[in-house]
């Protein structure tokens, strides 16, 4: 409900452009609607004309209005209009099940969850320590540090935690960050340079029951961030709330991270996270073909678990790219294509090319958006900012021409992708988060 409440304005106002609609129609019929509720991905609004206005509205405005929710909070929404006099009725419904609004809260991935987690024996050990502390918050494992390299789900197996916790009992207060956000609201905070920006801060992080902080790593080195995470820390721990964090390394290869910090993280349960074997490999793909909703030939699902061994982001996009390409294509999906298609990424003599899909597949995991938000025509800062993002590094790290990354970025032109990039490249220079982000994600892409 708060999303669509917050961007009604924005979301009308894109109707209304893209539309181009006159003032006098504008004004008639699209600015007197109101959101009545939002309950289970339907949107009831309130049109407050009679039923003649109502039949027109849903005739003209039904399905523009439904692609620009789509645009502006990057969701699918139906949409359902009605009368004043049926608002009484739909009162009952207007509170949206309390779990959806808690996911949003605590900055969760729907899709990250036990149930869509392939467990395998390069993960057992650390699925079944999630379960557990899933099941007895601040009990069994305090903090819970999982830790693995790029790509192997840490980030998916904490999400799953956090919507167990909240689906078991919705009241617990969850909060999902990664460490660099963390640091940017610290610096943020602190720049603010008075008392009430920082009580803010220190309100958010230890009035919660379960904090859960990505890629810890990235807080080393970084010495005021360290302090007040040390401080966050023994509040949290000490009033029995729940800590789980997730890492390249283990605690004691942490080398420049403080004693103090490095022996709370060893304070409860450190659990890896390897490389799949083939077999996870291929179920792997298989769940995710499942949950796309294909059917693809098990020699070609061999092929792709055979030759990408190392990263599940890399599986997953190997798949995605070969599903794009056999659509562009209008052919079939066999070994031979998935040969073709994936000839830049499965190359048994190269080393491993930096490629801009692989680019624009981590951009997305690291600001949890999708790769087909970054490649739409959405222009909300949440997405315009990770697609300038994206711009940026395939320029800065691959030879892929321009033509090429702006066809992979919502068939883009030239000047756009040097617009976007160039913006990135003075925005570091100027703006200490944007710095963070880009040192993040470059190691994402190339961790050596
Ligand atoms: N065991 C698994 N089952 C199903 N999907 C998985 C599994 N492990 C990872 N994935 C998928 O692989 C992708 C990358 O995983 P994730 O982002 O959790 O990795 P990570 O270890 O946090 O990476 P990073 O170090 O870059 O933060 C995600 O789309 C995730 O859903």
């Amino acid at each position: 409900m708060d999303l669509i409440l917050e961007k009604w304005d924005e979301i009308l106002e894109t109707l209304r452009k893209e539309h181009e609609l006159s003032d006098v129609s504008f004004k008639t019929w699209l600015q007197p609607l109101k959101v009545h509720a939002v309950q289970n991905d339907t949107v009831t609004v309130l049109v407050p004309t009679e039923q003649m206005g109502l039949n027109y509205i849903s005739k003209k405005y039904m399905l523009p209005l439904k692609v620009a929710i789509s645009e502006v909070t990057g969701q699918d929404y139906e949409i359902e209009l009605i009368l004043p006099e049926q608002t009484k009725t739909k009162e009952v419904k207007s509170l949206k099940p309390q779990i959806n609004e808690n996911i949003e809260k605590a900055n969760l991935n729907p899709k990250y969850t036990f149930e869509t987690f392939v467990v395998g024996s390069n993960n057992s050990f650390a699925n079944a320590a999630s379960l557990a502390v899933a099941e007895s918050p601040g009990e069994v494992y305090n903090p819970l540090f999982l830790y693995g390299g790029v790509g192997l789900g840490k980030t998916h197996l904490m999400h799953s935690i956090a919507h167990f916790i909240l689906e078991k009992n919705p009241q617990t207060k969850v909060l999902y960050v990664t460490s660099e956000y963390f640091t940017n609201e610290l610096i943020e905070a602190i720049r603010n340079g008075n008392n009430t920006a920082m009580a803010k801060f220190r309100e958010k992080y230890r009035n919660i029951d379960v904090l859960l902080i990505d890629d810890v790593q990235f807080i080393i080195g970084k010495e005021s961030t360290q302090e007040e995470f040390f401080h966050t820390f023994n509040d949290l721990h000490g009033a029995k709330k729940q800590i789980i964090l997730s890492s390249d390394k283990p605690p004691k290869d942490m080398e420049t991270l403080e004693a103090r910090l490095r022996s709370r993280f060893e304070w409860g349960l450190i659990a890896d996270i390897q490389s799949p074997d083939y077999e996870t490999r291929m179920a792997i793909l298989r769940k995710k073909e499942e949950l796309d909703g294909y059917n693809i030939d098990d020699e070609v699902i061999k092929y792709i678990a055979t030759n990408i061994k190392s990263n599940i982001r890399e599986l997953e996009g190997a798949l995605n790219k070969l599903i794009a390409y056999a659509n562009l294509e209008k052919r079939e999906i066999n070994v031979e294509l998935a040969e073709k298609a994936l000839q830049d990424i499965i190359s048994p003599d190269a080393p491993k090319e930096i490629t801009a899909e692989l680019i624009i597949q981590t951009v997305a995991d690291h600001f949890n958006i999708s790769t087909t938000d970054i490649s739409s025509q959405k222009r909300n800062q949440e997405i315009v900012y990770p697609r300038q993002i994206a711009m940026y590094l395939c320029r800065k790290m691959t030879d892929t021409p321009l033509k090429s990354i702006g066809n992979l970025l919502g068939k883009r032109d030239h000047t756009t992708i040097i617009h976007g990039a160039d913006k990135i490249a003075s925005d570091i220079l100027t703006n200490e988060s944007t710095k963070n982000v880009i040192e993040i994600i470059k190691k994402k892409i190339s961790p050596n």
